[in-house]
This record gives structure tokens, sequence and C-alpha cells, in this order.
């Protein structure tokens, strides 16, 4: 059968009561009201399957936990089941003292009885009887008159005395009296009024405080607006006697959908006490959901007097217990309802969280609350013990602040706006095109990808090790355009000294700027060909320290083509960022991370050329370098690169080191390596002074003391002491013990080779050695050394025995 084109054929609207007068629609919340969870009771009997007393036992224990005080548990004359189930409560002793367990009833002797019998020796007991007073019910259900339907009511409330008195004389239980005209709201007031005066009356000892007798007023069926509902308990509440002896109390169902505005309304028109199901289960449409009105008071700045800082974990009791699901969109359980998709509002989010930290920082030092205000969010999730993590999800309808954000909270970087837009395009184009949500690891791997970010990810430019240092001022200020923009803001020139792995091999490599990023772009443009201008540079810091780290900074550049620099049209761009514990090597990284993204064409890029190590005419100091690099690991500091290309050199021109011609193979290069410097030379060890074994003492928080075991050029061993502010200035006091002149160090590096639990740690060190000479001048010599060891302090001091071994040092008694 179609809708009808006139429902008013066949449905009457509901009839407004006359009071022109009504308060309620100017007064506010203040406090809330007393909240009685019927979960077990009008909640259960709605279910397909009816709860087991250990389902009942689990939620009444959740309810407790929420802060509920009164809780109707049963129907105790429906069945063995809730009778059991009270008595359970009682004889276990489940109730606290502060809580009041109710019970309903019909108005019938045998039940009555009972469902008394059920709660005797409970502490507290509400004893809530029932019978439905509209016209329907008295002439359709009932076939009752309006007299006997008041007299139905009295008479079973005198019982329901008689039986609680003497039930309190036996067992001490203490019992307060909750009678409900049934179909409350389609009853006439005038009727609903009588019945409750009757019942009053006979009740005859409504006082106050817990003396209160409890008048429940249900929307047993929804039927007409909230406004009605508030105007029905205001009229009730103006005029029933003794109102001080009575606990108004409401009971709406949710058949119109407006279950929590009635509730509202019907607490600002006099309600006390409010009867409902968490999340809003019960008969049809459900009981009003105690949780929702709670938390609006909440948010209003009430407290609700219910704990609800665990939600999930009373979603999970409830739903395992009822067998029904929680509606995504549900409010504040619902799974989708701290989230936005869309981008404005995960723009308004990110921006919103961003105010309210500085503002909430501002309120700090002023002592002033630290108000909740952020778009699209009436409550904070974390209040409900939920995490942030679902606040922001991303797909085709999502823009680039929602994306910032997660990368915010994800990986802990502040994205500068133009690189959002970069980035956010390669998030839709996925989206798009897949036509699904990207979750938090598919952005996240997706920006590791694109920029080349975090191990796992590198491209074809890595950054191994690297030195900056300052070269005199060979520009004067930077002009307006310059590198200004990267931060590089004096006008001390820089040298970059590095090793970049380059598809795989290592190429030494240098260059000069105004600061390290224009040297390292320098060297990128001399060595490899690749040339380019930072157009924007920013960088912020990250403080782990909530993670028990130190502050990192995360640096973000945005490079063009060198050539396209000065271009306001420029079209082509390409970002990278890097993060690092140093700040100069967070903004090599950024450079590096955006020319990987520019190369990422698969472009040729010069190569070294390793089919011959060294050629006097064309080979450079960082080729040479360049080979020690692939082929033992080692990245020479730029002034050892500089000593061994001396060795180098001088062997090509004697035709040394299997060279001809001036040329010496990578081979014969990497020989020379270690014959000159003791390097990995097992079969020809060091002579002069050899350590056999040493052990590092901590004297204090800034000195250190070595004791070792040496022998000085073949003599006996001996067990020598030195101290200083670390393990190398103690080996060389120890040495000094035994040698004429002083050692000093001039130079130290270290850099570590592999990776994971491969590492280890190379040292270079280049010792200077003064000896007096008596009636000849002082003599001064140099040399360098290296070792390797998976300890650092064990290649440290190895490097310096290894350039003692390389000076003509001479024993102190000689
Ligand atoms: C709005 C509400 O939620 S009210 C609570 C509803 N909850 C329940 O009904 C769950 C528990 N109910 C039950 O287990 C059963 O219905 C019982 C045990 C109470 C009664 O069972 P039965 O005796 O088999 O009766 P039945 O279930 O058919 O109930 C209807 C009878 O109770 C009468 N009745 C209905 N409500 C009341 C009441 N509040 N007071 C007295 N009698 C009532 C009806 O008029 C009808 O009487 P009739 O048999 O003389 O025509
Ligand atoms: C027993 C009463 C209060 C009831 O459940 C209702 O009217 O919905």
């Amino acid at each position: 059968m179609p809708m009808l084109s006139q429902p008013s054929q066949k449905y009457k609207p509901y009839t407004p009561i006359h009071l022109p007068n009504r308060q309620w629609p100017s007064k506010t919340f203040t406090k809330a009201p007393i909240w009685l969870s019927t979960d077990l009771r009008d909640g259960n009997q709605a279910l397909v399957n009816p709860m087991t007393i250990e389902q009942k036992t689990a939620f009444f224990r959740e309810l407790v936990k929420c802060g509920v005080k009164q809780i109707e548990v049963a129907y105790p004359s429906a069945s063995d089941t809730d009778f059991a189930f009270v008595r359970g409560l009682v004889e276990k002793n489940e109730i606290p003292d502060d809580v009041w367990i109710q019970v309903l009833t019909p108005a019938r002797e045998d039940l009555i009885r009972r469902t008394i019998d059920s709660v005797a020796g409970a502490k507290h007991a509400i004893i809530h009887m029932y019978n439905a007073t509209s016209p329907t019910f008295r002439n359709v259900v009932f076939r009752n008159s309006k007299e006997q339907t008041l007299d139905l009511a009295i008479k079973h409330t005198k019982l329901v005395r008689q039986l609680t008195e003497e039930c309190t004389e036996k067992y001490g239980t203490k019992f307060m009296y909750e009678y409900s005209p049934e179909t409350f709201t389609q009853t006439e007031p005038e009727f609903a009024l009588e019945v409750c005066e009757a019942v009053k009356a006979a009740w005859g000892k409504a006082g106050l405080g817990d003396e209160r007798i409890i008048f429940n007023l249900p929307s047993t069926v929804e039927i007409g607006p909230p406004n009605h509902y508030a105007d029905q308990i205001e009229n009730f509440c103006n005029k029933i006697s003794e109102r001080e002896k009575i606990i108004v109390s409401l009971h709406p169902h949710n058949d119109r959908g407006t279950g929590i505005a009635s509730a509202e309304l019907g607490t600002l028109a006099g309600g006390e006490r409010i009867e409902g199901c968490f999340f809003g289960n019960g008969e049809r449409t459900g009981n009003v959901d105690l949780v929702n009105l709670a938390l609006n008071l909440y948010t209003q700045g009430i407290p609700p007097n219910l704990d609800f800082s665990d939600l999930q974990t009373t979603i999970d009791v409830v739903t395992a217990c009822n067998d029904l699901p929680i509606p995504a969109r549900y409010p504040y359980a619902g799974e989708l309802v701290y989230t936005a998709f869309s981008g404005s509002h995960q723009d308004a989010i990110k921006k919103g969280f961003e105010a309210q930290r500085l503002r909430h920082e501002e309120c700090k030092v002023k002592g002033e609350p630290m108000m909740w205000d952020i778009p699209y969010l009436p409550i904070d999730p974390a209040d409900l013990g939920q995490t942030y993590e679902a606040l922001i999800r991303v797909n085709s309808q999502s823009g680039k602040g929602g994306i910032a954000y997660l990368l915010k909270e994800h990986l802990n970087l502040d994205l500068p706006r133009k690189m959002q837009v970069a980035f956010y395009q390669v998030v839709q184009e996925v989206s798009d095109r897949e036509a699904r949500e990207m979750t938090v690891d598919d952005i996240t791997s997706a920006f590791k990808r694109t920029y080349h970010f975090g191990s796992g990810y590198k491209g074809r430019l890595s950054l191994r090790s690297f030195r900056i240092s300052s070269l005199e001022s060979e520009n004067p200020k930077p002009k307006a355009g310059s590198d200004q923009e990267s931060g590089e803001e004096d006008d001390t020139q820089r040298r970059f000294d590095g090793t970049v792995s380059v598809d795989g091999v290592y190429r030494v490599i240098r260059g000069k700027g105004n600061g390290p990023l224009s040297a390292l772009l320098d060297a990128l443009r001399t060595y490899l060909s690749l040339d380019f201008a930072i157009r924007e540079y920013s960088e912020h810091t990250i403080n782990n320290a909530d993670q028990g780290e130190n502050a990192q900074a995360a640096s973000y550049v945005e490079l063009v083509s060198a050539t396209e620099r000065k271009s306001t049209s420029t079209r082509q761009s390409w970002w990278g960022v890097g993060v690092d514990a140093d700040i100069a090597r967070s903004g090599l990284r950024a450079v590096l991370s955006a020319v990987n993204s520019a190369i990422s064409d698969g472009r040729e890029l010069p190569e070294l050329k390793l089919s011959v190590g060294f050629h006097s005419k064309s080979s450079a100091q960082e080729d040479v370098a360049s080979v020690i690099a692939n082929q033992l690991g080692l990245e020479l500091p730029r002034k050892y690169q500089a000593a061994f290309f001396e060795v180098v050199q001088r062997k090509a021109l004697e035709g040394g080191a299997g060279g001809k011609g001036g040329e010496i193979s990578i081979e014969g290069i990497t020989q020379l390596f270690k014959d000159t410097y003791h390097y990995q030379t097992d079969d020809k060890p060091p002579t002069k002074v050899v350590m056999d074994s040493f052990k590092l003492d901590h004297i204090d928080n800034n000195r250190r003391s070595l004791t070792g075991s040496f022998t000085f050029f073949g003599g006996p061993s001996r067990t020598l002491n030195g101290s200083g502010n670390g393990p190398l200035s103690s080996l060389l006091a120890a040495l000094h013990s035994q040698i004429a002149g002083t050692l000093t160090i001039r130079d130290y590096w270290e850099h570590s080779i592999g990776e994971g639990s491969e590492v280890r740690a190379a040292s270079y060190v280049c010792l200077v050695y003064e000896l007096e000479g008596g009636q000849t001048k002082k003599s001064r010599s140099s040399a360098w050394g290296v070792a390797t060891d998976t300890d650092i302090t064990t290649s440290g001091v190895q490097a310096v025995l290894n350039a003692v071994n390389d000076l003509d040092i001479r024993c102190a008694q000689s």
C-alpha cells in the first residue's frame, strides 16, 4: 500500500498542552540529573537474545565503573534468569553501598511478591511499579475504566508498601518507591496527575531526601515533538502537590528520533532524573542514550557525574552484552565521529590544533583555563581515551591540510605550504586513481618514497660523510635574492668536503659557497654536472623530548634548475627534506633529497673513472680519495687526501706501486695506501711502538686514565699509564713517559663504515712530533694514521699508534 496523500485520514496529531506561561524555554542546564540505567531491564527486554547472567554481571560492573548510582537490574518476575541474577548481585555483595538497584513489577500481587523477594537483603532497592494509564490501554489492553485504573495503582502501591516494610524489618533493606503511569504522554494530563496523587496518598509516607517518591513519566512511545514532552513535564511539575517530596523522572523513548531532545527539554521543564540505556538500546528505536546525554552536558562544561574516560571499553562491554553494533555515525561513540575526510574540514582542524597549542601555552603562563576550541570537534577525543589517530583520514575528498596534519602527527614534519601543495598532488593522484582511502601508512610511505626520506628509501645520491669549514670572506654581503633564502646568512665563505654515494659508488666531492648548502650545490655542479639553485628553504626543530630523544632539525628545500632560478615563471621545482640532530646535515640531506627527485628521471651522471686509479695528467686528489673510499670504505679527511695524493704522485713519478707511464692501477693505489699507513697489513706489523692491550678508566667526569702493555723498538713489554681528558690524550701521556719530545694531535676525524651489526668505526689522526735538538734547532714532523675497529676508542687509539710508527721517534733514555 503506498503512502497516503492525506495522512491526516489515518494519523492523529498530538494534542498540545495549554501552557501560556511555560518557563522551560528560557532555562539553561546547570547540573547533571540523577541517572538511572535501565540497560538490564528495558534494554534487556528488547534484545533478540536477552542477556545471560554472565553478560548482565559484566554490564552491571561496567555501569558501576562508569559511576551510575541507580541501576534497574531486572524484571525479576519475568524469568528465573532475571530473578537469579538479582539474588546473585545481593548474595555475592556485588552492589556498592552507594548504588541503588531497581526492579520493575507490574501491578499484580504475585509478581510484586516475587519482585520484592528478589531484592531482600540488598542495602538499597527501588521498587518500580507500573500500569498503563492512557485511553487506548484502559479501553483495549486492560478493558478498565478510569476508576479501575486508579484502583489498580492504589491497591498495589499499598501492597508494595506493606511488603517492603516487612522486608526492611526482616532484612534491613532500605527502599524507595517509583511509580510509572505507563504511556504518560498519551494519557490525559489531568488523569495522569490524578493517578499520581492517588499513588502518593496510598504510599502515604513520601518525605524528603531518600524518602521522596519517584514519579517516572515515560514517553513510552514518542508521539510528539520534544517541546510537547517538555510542556507535559512542566505542567505535571506545576500541578502535583508536595513537589518537594517527589523526584520527577523522565523515561524518553526515541520513536521520532528525538529522545535526546525530549530528555534535555524535559530536564529544563523540571525533570530531575533520567532513565535510559547506554548507546540507546531499548524497545523499538530504543531508550534515550545516557552516554550521549552525559557527554552533551560535559561539552557544556557541566560535570556529568559519569566517567567515560575509557569509552572504548564501555563500547566493547555494551556491544558484547547486547550483541548490537554501534553505528559509525553514532554521537560520541561511532567509529567515524572524530574523523574528517573532507579537505576543508581537515584544514580547519589542523589550523585549529596549531592555534590552540599557542593559545594554551599563553593560558599556561597566565594560569587561565585551557579552553577547547577546535573547528568541527565539539569534544576532545582524548578525554574519552581516544587517540587523535583517526581524526583525519585521507581520500579523494581530502586536501593538503589533512595530509600535512598526518605527516606532522606521524613523522613530526611540519611541511612548508608550497611543499604541502606539491605532496598533496602525489597523494591525490593515487587516491583518485585507486578510488580508495589512503591510510596513514600509504601516505607516510608515499612521502618517504617521493622524497627519499629515511632508511630503505635512499635515492641515487646519499650523503656519507662531510666537513664544513670556513674560508676567508671572498664576497661582500649577500645581495637580496641570493642564498640568504637558504638560511646561509653571513658572508663567510664555506667549504663542503664530503663523500657521497652516487648510484652505489663513493665520490669524494668538494665545493664552496655562501653556506653549507650552496657549497654542496657547487660540489654537485663541479663533480656531477648537477646545476641547481635553492628557491625556498625552511627549517624547524623536532622536539622528541617526550620520546626520550634529543631535539632534531628538519629542513626543507625547494630546488630549481640554476638556469631558471631568476625566472618567475619557473614551472618545475623539486622539494626535498632532511632530518638530523645536526642542522647543517639536515639541510644537506634536504638538498640531496630534492636532487634525488630531480634525477629520478634516470639521467646519466658523469662517472668516476675507476678503470685507472691514477693518471698523472688527469687524476685529481678527489679521484684518488674516491678510489680509497670505494676500495676500503675509508672517507679520508681533506688534508689526509692531500697527504696521500702526494705519496701517489711521488710513486707514479718513480714508477713504483706497479705504475708505469705515470699511471697507477686501482689495486696499486689501494696497496700503496695500506703500506704507507700500516692499514690492514698484518704481515708487516709496525715495529717502533706496539701496544698489546689497554684498558681505559674514568677518573672523573672529565678525565680518563689509560693503562696499556707496550713494547718499544722490540724491547721488553712494559706497562704504562697516562691520563688526559680523553682516550687519545691519555695514550699520548703514557707514550710521553717513554719517548723524547712531544706528540700532539693536529687533526682527528671519524666516521662509521657499514650498517647494522656490521658497523665499524674508522678513525683518522694527524700527529705532530716535536723534538728539541740540543745544540741544533727543534725538529718537527707529522704523520697520518688510520685504523678501523668495532670499538670507536680502539680505532682511535690504533690510529694514533699507526701514526706514531710513521714518525722518527726517539726513546727518552737514548
Ligand atoms: C513499557 C514496558 O516496557 S513495561 C515492561 C514490559 N516488560 C515485560 O513485559 C517483560 C517481562 N514480562 C513478562 O515476563 C510477562 O509479560 C509477565 C511475567 C510479566 C506476565 O506474563 P503473563 O502473565 O503471561 O501475561 P502477559 O505477558 O500476556 O501479559 C499481559 C497481561 O498482563 C496485564 N498487564 C500488562 N501490564 C500490566 C501492569 N502494568 N500491571 C498489571 N497487569 C498488567 C495485561 O492486561 C494482560 O492481562 P490479561 O492476561 O488479563 O489480559
Ligand atoms: C515501565 C515503563 C517505565 C516503561 O518502560 C515505559 O513506559 O517505556
